[in-house]
C-alpha cells in the first residue's frame, strides 16, 4: 500500500480480494495459496472470473439452459475454470488426508481449536478441512466429493463478501477524515501505538468504535444486497395478498435505507450503532447477513476477519489518505438484478 502513496486513483479491490482469499483459503483448506504475493496465478484469476461468469450468467435467462450455454465461449471459460478450481481443492483434499494418516501412524495427536488459551498460538490450529475430514473419517458416507463441495462453498462465499465490505468501509473511511481520525485514535490506544504486534480476540473486543464503523459500512453497501425466499403460506404483506410459494426478493440495500429506522440515511454515521442508538430499533430493521435459519454461517468470522484487516491497513491511514480519497468505486450491480423471471406469471409487488 505505502508503494501506492500519492499515486493516481487505484482500484482497491482487487488488493483486498487477494487477501481475503489467501484468508478464506488458510482458514477452509489449511493452505496458503500465497495470493498477494502472486503465487497460484491460474487458480487465484479463475477464482476472480468466476464470480463475474456467474453473475453475467444469471442476468439472462437463455443462458440458464445448460445445453446452450455450454456451447457459448462464457460456458466453455466457465468449464476451464471449475476444472482449475476442482483440482485445486481435491489436490489439498487428498494431500491433507494422507497427511493425517501419517500424523496418526506417527502417535502424532491432531489438536482442537481452542481460541480462550493462550498456549494455543503454540499449537497447530485445525482447519475447516480437517473437521470435514474428521467427519469423514468417522463415517465415509459423506465422502470427499461431498467435502470439496463444502470447501468450495466457503471458499466463494467466504471471500468476495469480505472483500467488499472491506473495500467498502475503507473506500467510506477516506471520504470521512474526522471518522478515519478517531478510528485512527481507538487503534493507536487499543495497540499502544505497536503498529507490528498481531492482534488477539482482546483486541477485537476492544475496537468497539471499529465496531460500528463495520456495521454501518454494512448498512450502506451491504455485499449481499438482495435475498429471495419461497413462501411457505399465503400471507399479507402491506395490505397486498400474497400467495404460498410466492418468490419474493427481500432488498437488504432499501430495507437499510429505510428513514424511520435509520434518519437520514444516506449519512455515513458510525454512532447509529453505539449501544445506546439501537434500543428499539427493529430486530430485522438491519440484516447484511440476512436473518433465521439459513442466515450467513461465517458472521463472526466475517466480522473478525474485518476488524483484523482494518488495522493493518489503517495503521498507514495518514499515509494513504489521499490515496483512500480517489478510491475508485466498485459499483454493485444493483439495477442489473432481475425479478421473477422466468416464473409462469410475474407480479412485481414493490412492499
Ligand atoms: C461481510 C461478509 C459477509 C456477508 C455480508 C455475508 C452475507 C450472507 C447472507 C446475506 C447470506 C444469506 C443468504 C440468504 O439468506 O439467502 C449468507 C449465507 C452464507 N454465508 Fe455469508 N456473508 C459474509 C461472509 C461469509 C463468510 C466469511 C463465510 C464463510 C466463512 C460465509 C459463508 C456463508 C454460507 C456457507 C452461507 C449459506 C448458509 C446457508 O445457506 O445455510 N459468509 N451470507
Amino acid at each position: 500500500m505505502t508503494e501506492l502513496v500519492n499515486e493516481k486513483p487505484v482500484n482497491i479491490f482487487p488488493m483486498v480480494t487477494r487477501c481475503t482469499l489467501d484468508i478464506i483459503c488458510s482458514t477452509a483448506m489449511g493452505k496458503n495459496i500465497g495470493a498477494q504475493q502472486g503465487k497460484n496465478r491460474e487458480y487465484v484469476q479463475a477464482v476472480i472470473e468466476m464470480s463475474d461468469i456467474i453473475q453475467e450468467r444469471q442476468k439472462y435467462p437463455w443462458l440458464w439452459i445448460d445445453t446452450i450455454y455450454n456451447q457459448l465461449p462464457s460456458g466453455k471459460k466457465h468449464a476451464h475454470n471449475l476444472q482449475i478450481l476442482h483440482t485445486l481443492t481435491k489436490t489439498v483434499i487428498l494431500l491433507r488426508r494422507a497427511e493425517r494418516k501419517r500424523e496418526r501412524q506417527q502417535g502424532k495427536k491432531i489438536d482442537v481449536i481452542d481460541d480462550k488459551t493462550e498456549e494455543v498460538r503454540s499449537r497447530r490450529k485445525l482447519a475447516f478441512l480437517d473437521l470435514l475430514l474428521e467427519v469423514h473419517e468417522q463415517d465415509p458416507s459423506f465422502t470427499l466429493e461431498d467435502i470439496r463441495e463444502e470447501v468450495d462453498t466457503f471458499m466463494f462465499e467466504g471471500h468476495d463478501t469480505t472483500a467488499s465490505g472491506t473495500s467498502w468501509t475503507l473506500f467510506l473511511l477516506g471520504h470521512h477524515p474526522e471518522i478515519q481520525k478517531k478510528v485512527q485514535e481507538e487503534l493507536d490506544n487499543v495497540f499502544d501505538n505497536d503498529r507490528d504486534r498481531p492482534v488477539t480476540n482482546d483486541d477485537i473486543q476492544n475496537l468497539t468504535y471499529l465496531n460500528c464503523v463495520v456495521k454501518e459500512a454494512l448498512r450502506l453497501f451491504p455485499p449481499v444486497p438482495l435475498i429471495g425466499r419461497q413462501l411457505e403460506e399465503d400471507t399479507v404483506l402491506s395490505g397486498n395478498f400474497v400467495p404460498k410459494d410466492t418468490i419474493t426478493v427481500i432488498g437488504i440495500y432499501w430495507l437499510h435505507r429505510d428513514p424511520k429506522q435509520f434518519p437520514d440515511p444516506e449519512k455515513f454515521d458510525p454512532d447509529r450503532f453505539l449501544p445506546e442508538n439501537i434500543k428499539g430499533r427493529h430486530p430485522f430493521a438491519y440484516v447484511p447477513f440476512s436473518a433465521g435459519p439459513r442466515n450467513c454461517i461465517g458472521q463472526k468470522f466475517a466480522l473478525m476477519e474485518e476488524k483484523v484487516i482494518r488495522p493493518a491497513f489503517c495503521s498507514y491511514s495518514q499515509e494513504i489518505n489521499h490515496l483512500m480519497v480517489q478510491i475508485i468505486l466498485i459499483v454493485l450491480f444493483l439495477g442489473n438484478v432481475f425479478f421473477g423471471v422466468g416464473m409462469p406469471t410475474v407480479q412485481l409487488v414493490v412492499v
